[in-house]
């Protein structure tokens, strides 16, 4: 038998066992462990030197987007310690029914990496109307652990934010509105498979991209700005836009469109083009009605120049695309390099017509082909959009949407001088430079078309540009550079 005081001693353990674990499992139930741990993380914090690093939305000097900024965002909404926090925002994600975290003013989200804590502040400065006036994040990191981790914790955020750009495949596009971007999710379903277009074209159109995106260093090495741009032209209802929402498909980039009659002045459209950010399509839909005595007022000729020349300082890649319907009246302006690939967008021919019928019908072969064929032979033709709606309310019977196909052709289709095979007789800028500059020394055509302004810019840009455009004429097989 133990003595008394063995016992005793024994007894009080035990108790002092079941004490503590009935406080653990109180403090849990109650997350009052929580506001433990957050004390003595506040006494942590008040015995350790800090450091401050300071994450813009906006580098100071060019007022560009801040890529770091954006992959930090990436990174801190992934955080499992943002569903931890006491207060933050749900909003709507890519899918409306999907609701995803975002932190809120002035949240402070915690993280740990390689053992060290670190704290990321979300500042949001507002005006006296309560719009944001500008955003940063504000990393909080100990001295002493400082040199240790801070390179490799970047590199982790930069892995990181890009894993999940890589598998979020949302792409969006903007649209300017008072001087500022707003977004929605871009689901167009185009794709370069689903436009009718030569195989060939889209073949080089493809090849011609995917050049661009990995020629970083060559256009650093050549001091030219690393960007591309296109003129889609070709009248209503070609696919200049469905052609558009394609690249944007088939490179992942947003889209940002620019809408002119939006745009207030020069510094407006300068300031909306820096806010654009890398991997991304800038649009201007219709050029050639922006080009007019009543836009040139907000706008003046130059900045829209300098903006198509990409004079602005893009650190990585843009790709811009301008479509216009007509672009005779100006011609002479975009020819000296301006725009690097013409791509025409033609009425249909019969060629064309089988693609859309085998796309939106599934007929390869018809009865009905030789009186079609015929029709288009005669010169008559309709737009892409025309023949392929029809085709499209009559698809449950082949035979009636091709009857209704011939008799609208026959009805109000309008007669093409030449037909040309759908964006496949694409034009280059590059013959044509020798004949503009005829034209314009003999005073003929586009002097009497083209703004004043326009004329003596392009006489400036004349001895300057050496730039060659990107042929995919039909009649060359080579894409020149
Ligand atoms: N080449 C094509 N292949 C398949 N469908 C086409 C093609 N061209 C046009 N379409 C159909 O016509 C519709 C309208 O085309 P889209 O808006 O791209 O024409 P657009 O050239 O941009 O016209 P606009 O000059 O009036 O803006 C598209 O939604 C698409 O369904
Ligand atoms: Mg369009």
């Amino acid at each position: 038998m133990p003595p008394m005081w063995v016992v005793n001693y024994l007894l009080i353990c035990l108790s002092i066992i079941c004490l503590i674990f009935l406080v653990r499992i109180f403090l849990h139930r109650t997350a009052l462990i929580y506001v433990v741990r957050k004390w003595v993380e506040w006494v942590d914090d008040r015995v350790h030197l800090h450091h401050h690093f300071k994450v813009p939305e906006l580098n100071d000097s060019t007022q560009q987007e801040n890529q770091f900024y954006r992959r930090v965002s990436l990174y801190l909404n992934s955080l499992p310690s943002l569903e931890d926090s006491d207060f933050t925002n749900l909003v709507s994600g890519k899918n409306p029914n999907n609701i995803v975290l975002s932190p809120d003013d002035d949240q402070v989200i915690h993280d740990t990496f390689l053992g060290a804590r670190l704290s990321w502040v979300n500042k949001i400065q507002r005006d006296d109307k309560n719009q944001i006036a500008s955003r940063s994040f504000l990393l909080r990191i100990m001295k002493k652990d400082k040199r240790r981790i801070l390179q490799p914790y970047f590199q982790h955020i930069h892995t990181v934010s890009d894993d999940i750009e890589h598998r979020r495949k949302e792409l969006r596009i903007y649209n300017n509105s008072n001087g500022k971007w707003k977004s929605v999710v871009f689901n167009h379903p185009a794709s370069f498979d689903s436009l009718v277009m030569d195989p060939a074209l889209k073949g080089k159109i493809r090849l011609d991209l995917e050049t661009f995106i990995k020629s970083k260093e060559y256009y650093h090495k050549i001091g030219r700005v690393w960007r591309r741009s296109y003129l889609l032209y070709g009248p209503s209802g070609t696919g200049k836009s469905s052609f558009i929402a394609a690249m944007a498909n088939f490179l992942n980039y947003n889209i940002y469109n620019v809408n002119l009659s939006q745009v207030v002045d020069d510094a407006d459209l300068h300031a909306l083009l820096l806010r654009t950010s890398c991997k991304s399509l800038i649009v201007v839909e219709d050029l050639d009605l922006h080009v007019s005595e009543k836009s040139r007022k907000r706008i003046t000729s130059s900045a829209l120049l300098n903006f198509m020349d990409g004079i602005l300082n893009f650190d990585d890649e843009r790709i811009m695309i301008f479509t216009m319907n007509v672009k005779d009246g100006i011609d002479s302006a975009l020819r000296p390099g301006r725009i690097d690939v013409h791509i025409y967008f033609p009425m249909c021919d019969f060629n064309s017509f089988k693609g859309l019928a085998s796309s939106y019908l599934g007929v390869k072969e018809h009865k009905l082909f030789p009186q079609v064929e015929e029709i288009f032979q005669s010169g008559t033709t309709m737009s892409p959009a025309e023949i392929s709606e029809l085709m499209l309310v009559n698809r449950s019977s082949p035979s009636r949407a091709l009857k209704s196909v011939i008799s609208a052709l026959q009805g109000s289709g309008r007669k093409s001088g030449k037909v040309v095979p759908l964006a496949s007789d694409t034009v280059a800028s590059s013959p044509a430079l020798p004949s503009m500059a005829e034209e314009d020394d003999n005073g003929t055509g586009w002097k009497d078309t083209v703004p004043k302004e326009f004329r003596k810019l392009y006489g400036l840009l004349r001895l300057k540009s050496s730039k060659k455009p990107l042929s995919l004429d039909h009649d060359s097989d080579t894409i020149q550079r």
